[in-house]
């Protein structure tokens, strides 16, 4: 390999043996595989499921000897109506520039029209199912069935039991069958336990995907290499030396067209208790004691049990001017479309720190990073405090980077120092690499049966213990949003928040992207 040069994997092999996958049952990673989009006429479906399994199939781990795709939804379509529906988003990323591999690739799809609570439509898609298992030469029960519920979690409970009934491998010669579910799983603590009870009386726990695509999410999956993979990080990753922590989300848009869905649920329900508190858990975690999937998600529980009840001062909400115009949203909506909430880990690395999840629509830019700032140096000599504090950046998206701020000689004759960074720009350091979408690795990770990036039921149950007071007491309009400026960094009590929390702003240094 030439310099600078990096090779993109076909159906990657080379794979550290520490990153074991936990397929310990057995079950086969090959064969005839069924993949089945319920809602496929919706959404999610369109614009995130079926473009990641074209890219999975263009990337040759789908294999059209093996894989089927079926098409689940109530609407009244044809194969062709749904191939012409997604069509325009698979072809939208055209870096491979392959029109023969998308023509292959549509042929693979079937569509099946049918409710969600009713035997007629799910025994019709089992039947075609089974035909196509059986054009495969698959002995019955031996083959592979994914059935990903790309639905509102309403229709989750009888989705479930219709498969259960009706689509599951007949008999148990090696093959098996999972459901994906999206979030958001329930509304709070009961509901969420409610829909779990459900589904938990259906399928066994190592069958059940239960997907935050930000696990899936490239620097997402690199926090876990840094922490534990870097000595250099080891002794300084605690409340010794780390003042505060931020994980953002924010978008330069609002709810746009998701109106309807987003008032029942708000951003708390939307991003902070699912993704930002995700990437908590990897920031926060101990060491696992192997890269098992269980060991991962084990210590993740930890640090989820360890967090303290939120404190009513320690939350800031907003919503953005203008979305109450959306007619889908209540004139009188206290849904908060901003949030700045602090939470605290009781335990022995991290007691006292705080880590400030953020999240916001309509704000000023789209960005989602972790901010770790790093404590004042004792006995500074340099007046490194008037420079700003080291911080450490993880930048999820967009331009994947990762950056430590520090202060340095400012070149030149005087002894003068400034603030730079030390820089890992992926779109520089790593050119011609197209890092997959969060949906393409983690539906692969589905059909291979690793769990890792997925939520367990443990870990969701403690996610919830954390918010539903604040969500009741928001659902109840005991605690109201501040309006904000559509466009604006959002309520300026979010800042003061962040002050009062300890975070130090280094004023007059903005981190720009290199360009190649
Ligand atoms: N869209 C997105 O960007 C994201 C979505 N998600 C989650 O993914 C899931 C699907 O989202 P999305 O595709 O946006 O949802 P949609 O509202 O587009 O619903 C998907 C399909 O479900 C059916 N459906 C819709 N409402 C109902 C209902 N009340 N009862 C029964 N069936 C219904 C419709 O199909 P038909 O009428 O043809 O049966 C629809 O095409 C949700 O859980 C969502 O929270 C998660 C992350 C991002
Ligand atoms: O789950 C969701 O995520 C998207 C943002 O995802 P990203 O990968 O583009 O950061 C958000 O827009 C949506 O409201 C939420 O449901």
């Amino acid at each position: 390999m030439s310099t600078g040069e990096w090779l993109l994997e076909k159906r990657s092999s080379l794979r550290n043996d520490s990153f074991a996958r936990d397929n310990e049952n057995g079950a086969p990673e090959t064969g005839c595989l069924s993949i089945i989009v319920l809602g496929a006429s919706g959404d999610l479906a369109k614009k995130k499921t079926f473009p990641a399994l074209f890219n999975l199939y263009r990337q040759g781990f789908l294999l059209e000897h093996e894989v089927h795709i079926f098409g689940y939804a109530r609407t009244k379509i044809s194969d062709d109506d749904l191939r012409n529906r997604i069509r325009g988003y698979l072809e939208k990323d055209d870096s491979y520039g392959i029109s023969e591999d998308l023509l292959k690739f549509l042929q693979l799809i079937k569509y099946v029209s049918g409710s969600y609570d009713s035997e007629e439509g799910f025994r019709l898609l089992d039947k075609e199912i089974s035909e196509h298992e059986l054009s495969k030469n698959s002995i019955e029960g031996s083959s592979r069935r994914l059935f990903y519920l790309a639905l509102p979690p309403s229709v989750y409970p009888p989705v479930c039991r219709m498969i259960k009934q009706c689509c599951m491998n007949k008999s148990d010669l090696g093959g098996w069958t999972r459901i994906v579910v999206e979030k958001p799983f329930g509304k709070d603590l009961e509901s969420s336990e409610t829909l779990s009870s459900q589904i938990g009386e259906l399928f066994e726990e190592p069958q059940i995907y239960r997907i935050d695509h930000y696990l899936g999410k490239e620097l997402v999956q690199n926090m876990l290499v840094l922490r534990f993979a870097n000595r250099l990080f080891l002794p300084l990753w605690n409340r010794d030396n780390i003042d505060n922590v931020q994980i953002v989300f924010r978008e330069d848009f609002g709810t746009e067209g998701r109106g309807g869905y987003f008032d029942e649920y708000g951003i708390i329900r939307d991003i902070i208790q699912n993704h930002l508190l995700q990437v908590l858990c990897l920031v926060a975690m101990e060491k696992p004691i192997l890269l098992k999937p269980e060991h991962i998600r084990d210590e993740k529980v930890k640090v989820l049990q360890s967090v303290l009840p939120i404190k009513d001062e320690e939350v800031v909400l907003g919503q953005y001017d203008g979305y109450r115009d959306d007619p889908t949203v209540p004139d009188r909506s206290n849904t908060p479309t901003f949030a700045t909430v602090i939470l605290r880990i009781h335990n022995e690395r991290w007691e006292g720190v705080p880590f400030i999840l953020k999240a916001g629509k309509a704000l000023n830019s789209r960005k989602a990073e972790i901010r770790v700032q790093f404590k004042d140096v004792p006995g500074d000599i340099f007046k490194c405090k008037k420079q700003g504090r080291n911080e450490f950046v993880i930048r999820l998206q967009p331009s994947e980077a990762i950056y430590m701020k520090l202060t340095v000689k400012q070149p030149g004759l005087e002894m003068s120092t400034v603030q730079s960074e030390l820089d890992l720009s992926y779109g520089q350091r790593y050119q011609g690499v197209a890092i997959p979408e969060a949906y393409e690795r983690l539906i692969l990770d589905t059909i291979r049966g690793d769990q890792q990036h997925f939520v367990r039921r443990d870990e969701l149950k403690a996610a919830w213990e954390i918010f539903t007071p604040v969500l009741h007491r928001i659902d109840n309009g005991e605690m109201k949003p501040i309006l904000y400026k559509p466009g604006s960094r959002g309520p300026a009590e979010a800042d003061q928040l962040l002050e009062r929390a300890g975070y130090v702003q280094t004023h007059g240094y903005i981190w720009i992207p290199p360009t190649l």
